[in-house]
């Protein structure tokens, strides 16, 4: 969860939807993939999109938990990469490895050693994990939270005048 004097970047459905869009576009020239590992939870509405407009029909996922000082990296993988897509890459495929964002780069150094050849595509970007992703759309400052449209809701505000409506 963000803290009190991090700034906050809330991304709308239409938006996101825009944004994986964008990111479908970049990678269109560097296909044809094979499949698309998804990294569970974050990554599986934008590599839902992805393969949709890439027309990539082998999905997988990686389900990583990012845990406080459990490990070095802090990254628990709660279920792995199947076989048939290591068998894929080992053959030759191309594989496309789709998250939401990259904030510190831990979770994608872990998921890239599993998949070192692979493609690795998010959504947003933050500086410090930046340079662990081949592809990205939009890069926020270290200090944004990232709002994602499955975390939000429309709410009630008040006016601006204070009185009440
Ligand atoms: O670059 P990092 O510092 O590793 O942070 C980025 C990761 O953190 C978030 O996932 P989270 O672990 O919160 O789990 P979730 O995707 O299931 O929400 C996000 O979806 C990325 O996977
Ligand atoms: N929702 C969300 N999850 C994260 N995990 C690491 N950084 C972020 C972020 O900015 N937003
Ligand atoms: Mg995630």
């Amino acid at each position: 969860m963000s803290n009190p004097n991090q700034k906050s970047f809330p991304v709308t459905w239409d938006q996101f939807h825009r944004d994986s869009r964008a990111l479908a576009w970049r990678l269109a020239s560097l296909g044809p993939f094979d499949a698309v590992v998804a990294i569970a939870r974050g990554g599986l509405v934008p590599a839902a999109i992805v393969a949709r407009e890439l027309n990539i029909r082998t999905v997988e996922t990686v389900a990583a938990k990012s845990y406080d000082h459990q490990n070095q990296s802090g990254i628990k993988i709660l279920k792995e990469i199947s076989q048939p897509v290591f068998e894929l890459a080992k053959q030759g495929g191309k594989i496309l490895i789709v998250d939401d964002l990259v904030d510190t780069g831990n979770t994608a150094r872990v998921v890239r050693e599993m998949l070192p050849g692979a493609h690795f595509a998010t959504v947003y970007a933050k500086p410090k994990g930046r340079e662990m992703v081949d592809t990205f759309i939009t890069e926020v400052s270290q200090d944004t939270w990232i709002f994602f449209p499955w975390d939000l809701d429309v709410a009630y505000v008040a006016p601006i005048s204070g009185g009440t409506d």
